[in-house]
């Protein structure tokens, strides 16, 4: 797998010296200045490719190019928007990056509810609260009919916890939820985030992926003849907030996309955190059902906590087993074509004096050097285990 690391450009308090020095090669990032449905201009694309170039490094996967709310409304219908990111894609193409992440759910990107959730003596690490969240939904946003989206013990929890939660707690609570986390295209104030889940109301789960048939139907063709391989990154958390559907959390989401339009340019980002937050996603059987397509890998883990809430852990600890995930990449790896896939590390513990700076929530630098490290030590003693397995059968 090729060692890879987000970087969010010039601002990012992590530089291309750090990323190198963590011995990543490549680099994932995008241009986060434009807003959705606007195009990206060759010349920005070449000029940001340029610095990373200047670095010693690559831009190997755009992460990424926004996906307009419009398009998950309107399918092809929203052909403006369609064509904007269709030529967008043509530009990076045209730049030589050809691995583009993206992802399709509606109005929030990924969402926690505690960016700083004390794990015992380890740091500190993203958290989704499912009760916090309901407390958020129920009684600070009061979403009208939410009471119907939560279980009853749930929406106790949530009265008992409401009842003593203080005003800075309050305003932390919403900040977390709706300011828009780092990649996120925006955020929200509490009134249009109401308005946007209005616009919603009518879409079903189905229609949501009926849209992101229509919209694949369109952009695949153009991304074959392109070379270029596109990457949904799945759901975050894997499951519906605020009544709104999401079309990218389990494995019958994924079959149905790539069934949709049966290509290799139509691909997946296998994130291990996202998908893994759900305890009916088996994620070792996913990565090699489905490793033909995955273009992209997330490796993080998260610790579920039963009531629908989980958090960040470290990279070969949590709830899912990172090491057979990580030899069913490899064996995809070695499937047709053989190939390379791009990994980050995502999401990264807040450690030591990191505490005290400012970083991008979730996007340390110790965090995610440690993740690799770990990633690179589990891959390294996998193939030698392979290597070792392949003499082993020779000699006999
Ligand atoms: O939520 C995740 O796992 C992410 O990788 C966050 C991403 O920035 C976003 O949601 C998809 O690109
Ligand atoms: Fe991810």
């Amino acid at each position: 797998m090729k060692e890879t690391w987000r970087w969010f450009g010039p601002t990012d308090p992590v530089t291309l010296t750090h990323i190198k020095q963590a011995g990543a090669s490549g680099i994932v990032t995008a241009l986060h200045d434009y807003a959705p449905g606007e195009v990206w201009p060759l010349r920005d694309i070449t000029a940001l490719q340029a610095r990373i170039e200047e670095a010693g490094l690559s831009w190997d996967v755009c992460e990424s190019i926004w996906m307009p709310d419009a398009i998950k409304l309107k399918g092809a219908g929203a052909t403006a928007e369609i064509a904007a990111w269709i030529e967008t894609m043509r530009n990076l193409a045209r730049a030589g990056v050809k691995t583009i992440c993206y992802n399709f759910m509606p109005l929030l990107d990924w969402t926690r509810t505690d960016l700083r959730f004390e794990i015992e003596g380890q740091g500190q690490a993203l958290r989704f609260d499912m009760v916090d969240f309901v407390v958020f939904d129920v009684h600070i946003l009061a979403r009208p009919n939410a009471q119907a989206d939560h279980a009853p013990d749930l929406l106790a929890a949530a009265q008992m916890r409401w009842g003593h939660m203080t005003k800075p707690e309050i305003a932390a609570l919403e900040a977390n939820i709706i300011a828009g986390l780092p990649g996120s295209a925006k955020g929200f104030t509490r009134a249009d985030l109401l308005a946007g889940i209005e616009s919603f109301a009518s879409l079903s789960h189905r229609d949501l992926q009926a849209n992101l048939a229509a919209f694949l139907s369109v952009v695949v063709p153009e991304a074959e003849a392109l070379g270029v391989r596109l990457a949904i990154h799945p759901d975050d958390p894997p499951f519906p907030l605020f009544g709104l559907p999401r079309c990218v959390s389990t494995a019958q989401d994924l079959a149905f996309i790539h069934d949709a339009v049966p290509s290799a340019a139509n691909g997946l980002t296998f994130c291990t955190g996202s998908l893994g937050a759900r305890a009916d996603n088996d994620l070792p059987d996913m990565a090699r059902r489905f490793g033909a397509h995955i273009h992209f890998a997330h490796l993080r883990n998260v610790q579920r906590e039963g009531d629908g809430s989980f958090h960040e852990a470290a990279a070969l600890g949590g709830s899912t087993d990172m090491i057979a995930v990580l030899a069913a990449l490899r064996a995809a790896e070695q499937g047709q074509p053989a190939r390379a896939i791009p990994m980050r590390p995502d999401h990264g513990h807040l450690l030591a004096f990191e505490q005290q700076q400012k970083t991008n929530p979730g996007y340390s630098y110790l965090g995610r050097l440690k993740g690799l490290a770990e990633l690179r030590g589990a891959l390294a003693a996998l193939d030698h285990s392979d290597t070792g397995a392949k003499h082993a059968r020779q000699v006999q």
